[in-house]
This record gives C-alpha cells, structure tokens and sequence, in this order.
C-alpha cells in the first residue's frame, strides 16, 4: 500500500499495489503493521456500506464527537465519488479547511480521515457504493455534522446536489459548531 498524505494533517489517501497477472491482480487493502507504522489506527470496531442510486447523490459532512470520536477508512466498491473531508479540530492550522479524494472502484483506493475530522461525498455515478470502516461504535448520541452547502466551506461539489437528507440539509454552517 502507498500512503499519500492529505492537506489535512493525520489524513491520507492509501492505493493499492496490485500483482497482477493473466488472472487479474491480488492487492493487501488493510496491513495493521503498516497502519501502526504510519500513525494510524489499527483497530477497526465497526463495517458500514453505503448505496447511492443516483449520481449527484451528497451525503454528509458527518462526524462523531467526544468519547465517541472515531477514525474512518473509506473505500469505493463500485461507481466514484467525490468525497471530501473538513477539518473541525479545536486549534489546528487547517481548522475549517477541506480535502478532496475522488474515490474509484476501478482504483480501489481508500481515504483514511483521522478523529475531528467530518467526512462526506457525492456519488459520481449511480450505483456508487462505498465500504466504510471505524474505529468507534457508531453512538448516535454523539453525532454532529456540519453543512455541506456552507458557502464558507466553500466545497466545489461536481454535480448539482441531490438527495440531500432532511437531517443534512438542516446540519449547521461552520460558525455555529464548536471545534472537536
Ligand atoms: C452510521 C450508522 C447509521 N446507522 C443508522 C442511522 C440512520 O437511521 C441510518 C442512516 O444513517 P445516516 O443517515 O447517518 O447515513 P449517512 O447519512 O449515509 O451517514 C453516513 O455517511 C456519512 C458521509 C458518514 O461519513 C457517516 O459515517 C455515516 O453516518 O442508519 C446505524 O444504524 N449504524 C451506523 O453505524
């Protein structure tokens, strides 16, 4: 696996190193070595799948907060997407700031989002389904968001929004929030 650091510290985006041969190709997706070399969290608590039937599909930007902070490594099983992480930690340089990993399931690459850090995604084309991991049980008690249309985010989506949530559509905008 090679890990590509992200404009958002702790974040990173991991592509596989394929053997491939006549048969197709084998990959390592996950190492915990690896990942415990790198920094990174190495124990994955919770497996999540999301379909997305329409292209223009955003979900997010979601987080959860306090003991119930979590890292996430994402993955595009089938479709693309535009997917997009924000960074929301109390006192970090790039506090507000976002990141883009455009997710491929022909690629099979993963973004790795570290804790604080709120997540979200577009679907590129329908269908798209992505594999989720974290790291913390999912704790609806300790959920939050923050706006994917916040202006100030100024998150340049490539297709029009839709099937927006009711839930995100009502996250509120980066001022309101209190950095995790
Ligand atoms: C995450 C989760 C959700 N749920 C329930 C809660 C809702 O009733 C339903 C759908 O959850 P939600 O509306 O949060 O799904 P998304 O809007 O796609 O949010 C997800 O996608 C964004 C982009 C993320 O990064 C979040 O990790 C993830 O929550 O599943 C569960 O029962 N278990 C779980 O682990």
């Amino acid at each position: 696996m090679i890990f590509a650091p992200l404009a958002i510290a702790g974040a990173c985006e991991i592509t596989l190193e394929r053997r491939e041969d006549a048969r197709g190709f084998f990959a390592r997706s996950y190492c915990g070595q690896e990942f415990a070399a790198k920094g990174l969290n190495t124990c994955w608590v919770q497996m999540n799948l999301s379909m997305n039937l329409t292209a223009g599909t955003l979900r997010g930007m979601h987080f959860q907060s306090g003991p119930a902070a979590e890292e996430k490594l994402v993955r595009c099983l089938r479709g693309r997407a535009h997917d997009v992480i924000v960074d929301l930690r109390a006192g970090s340089p790039s506090f507000g700031r976002h990141a883009v990993v455009v997710l491929d399931s022909a690629a099979l690459n993963a973004v790795y989002i570290p804790k604080g850090v709120a997540h979200g995604f577009q679907a590129l084309a329908p269908e798209t389904l992505l594999q989720y991991h974290h790291s913390t049980a999912y704790a609806p008690g300790h959920e939050g968001g923050v706006n994917p249309l916040d202006p100030e985010l100024a998150i340049d989506w490539p297709l029009p929004p839709v099937q927006l949530s009711d839930r995100d559509r009502a996250l509120p905008v980066l001022k309101e929030i209190s950095p995790l």
